[in-house]
C-alpha cells in the first residue's frame, strides 16, 4: 500500500545539517490500521509530511500503491495526495463555512462531482461521522470531538486510499479520545480503508492499531504486531512510552533480590485470560507464587493479563514448562538474565 524504503531526511541549518529521520523502513499493507509513536522530537512530524508527499526525503524511496513517488510530475504529485485523507490535531476547519460545507469543499476543489453528487455525499459522510443533525452548524458551536468528526468526514470525501491521522485526538479528552477512536476503527472495519496513526500515546495504539512502529531519535527501534511491542517491550523508548500510558511504576521498584524466589513475567492472552491455568498449575507443581506486579486490559478487543509473581518452593521449572506449553508466555526476570519465549502473534 504504502512502503517507504531506507528513508533519511536531513534539514540544512547553520553549523550543521539536522536528521531528522534516517534508515527508516516501513511497509504499511491495505486495510490495516498502523501506529507509529515516539516522544516529542522522534520525527513523527517530518515522517507526516513525507508520507503525505508535503515533502521529499533526503534519501530513499516512498512508493503509493506501487507507484514511486519521486519521479512523480506535479499532475500525478497531486493525484498521490489525493489518495492520502488527512486528519489534524487541530482540525484545521474552515470557520466560515458550516460542517456540511466544511465536507464539501474538497470535492467542490477537486471539481470532479456536480453539485447534486456533492450534496448526495457530503449526506452520506454526515451520517458515517454522526452528524446529520449538525449539518448547518459553525464549528464554534460544535465541541472537540464533533470538530474531529468533521475533519475525519471531509478526509474521507474524495475516497482517498489511505487515512493519516496526525495527533487525531491529542487535544480531546480522554472519553472523546475514546469516541473517535471507535469511529476511525469503524471505518477502517467498513470500508476497509488503511489508516495510518501517528501519536506519542501508547494507549491510542494500544485501542485500535494492529501493527506499531517505534520512533527514537529519528530511526525506528521496535516495530511489530502491537500485542508483541505493548507486552514485551524491547527498547528502552518502547518501554517509557508503555509506562507513561499506564501511570505503571510498579515493576520499575522491583527489588528481585529481595523476592522470595525466582521471578517470572507470565502474559495471558485472550481466552487463556479466561482459563484457572494458573493456580492449577501451581497446585500440580507445589509450587507457591506472590505476585509483586500485574496489568489487565484489552489490545483492541483482546484481553490480557500480565503478571509478575516470584515463584516458592515446589517445582518452579516444571510449572513454568508447563504453562509455555499452555501457550503463555514466560519471561524469566531475576538472575539478570532475561529470556523470553516468544509467543506466536498475528503480523
Ligand atoms: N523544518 C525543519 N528545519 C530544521 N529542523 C527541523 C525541521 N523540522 C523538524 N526539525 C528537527 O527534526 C527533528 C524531528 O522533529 P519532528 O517535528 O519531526 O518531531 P516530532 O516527533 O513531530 O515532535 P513533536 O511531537 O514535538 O511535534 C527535531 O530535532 C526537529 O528540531
Amino acid at each position: 500500500m504504502i512502503s517507504l524504503r531506507n528513508i533519511s531526511k536531513a534539514y540544512p541549518a547553520a553549523e550543521r545539517n539536522v536528521r531528522a529521520l534516517a534508515d527508516i523502513d516501513l511497509d504499511i499493507v491495505k486495510g490495516e490500521i498502523f501506529g507509529i509513536i515516539g516522544a516529542s522530537g522522534a520525527g513523527k512530524s517530518t515522517l507526516v509530511r513525507l508520507i503525505n508527499l508535503l515533502e521529499s526525503p533526503s534519501s530513499g524511496e516512498i512508493q503509493v500503491d506501487g507507484r514511486a513517488t519521486a519521479a512523480a510530475n506535479g499532475k500525478e504529485l497531486r493525484a498521490l495526495r489525493r489518495d492520502i485523507g488527512m486528519v489534524f490535531q487541530h482540525f484545521n476547519l474552515l470557520n466560515a463555512k458550516t460542517v456540511a460545507q466544511n465536507i464539501a469543499f474538497p470535492l467542490e476543489l477537486a471539481g470532479e462531482l456536480a453539485r447534486p453528487q456533492i450534496k448526495a455525499r457530503v449526506q452520506e459522510l454526515l451520517e458515517r461521522v454522526g452528524l446529520l443533525d449538525h449539518a448547518n452548524k459553525y464549528p464554534r458551536q460544535l465541541s472537540g470531538g464533533q470538530k474531529q468528526r468533521v475533519g475525519i468526514a471531509r478526509a474521507l470525501a474524495g475516497r482517498p486510499k489511505i487515512l493519516l491521522s496526525d495527533e487525531a485526538t491529542s487535544a480531546l479528552d480522554p472519553q472523546t479520545t475514546q469516541s473517535v477512536l471507535r469511529l476511525l476503527s469503524e471505518i477502517n472495519r467498513d470500508i476497509g480503508i488503511t489508516i495510518i496513526l501517528i501519536t506519542h500515546e501508547m494507549d491510542v495504539v494500544r485501542r485500535i492499531c494492529d501493527r506499531v512502529a517505534v520512533l527514537d531519535g529519528g530511526r525506528i527501534v521496535e516495530k511489530g504486531a502491537v500485542e508483541e511491542v505493548f507486552l514485551h517491550p524491547r527498547h528502552p523508548a518502547t518501554l517509557r512510552l508503555v509506562r507513561e500510558s499506564e501511570g505503571d511504576e510498579a515493576e520499575n521498584g522491583l527489588d528481585l533480590a529481595q523476592a522470595p524466589g525466582p521471578v517470572y513475567r507470565f502474559t495471558f492472552l485472550g481466552d487463556d485470560t479466561q482459563r484457572p491455568i494458573l493456580g492449577a498449575t501451581a497446585r500440580e507443581f507445589g509450587v507457591d507464587y506472590s505476585i509483586l506486579a500485574g496489568r489487565v486490559g484489552h489490545i483492541r478487543n483482546l484481553p490480557f493479563a500480565q503478571l509478575t509473581v516470584a515463584l516458592v518452593g515446589g517445582s518452579a521449572f516444571g510449572a513454568v514448562n508447563r504453562l509455555q506449553a499452555a501457550g503463555v508466555v514466560a519471561e524469566r526476570l531475576s538472575d539478570g538474565a532475561l529470556s523470553v519465549t516468544p509467543r506466536a502473534v498475528n503480523g
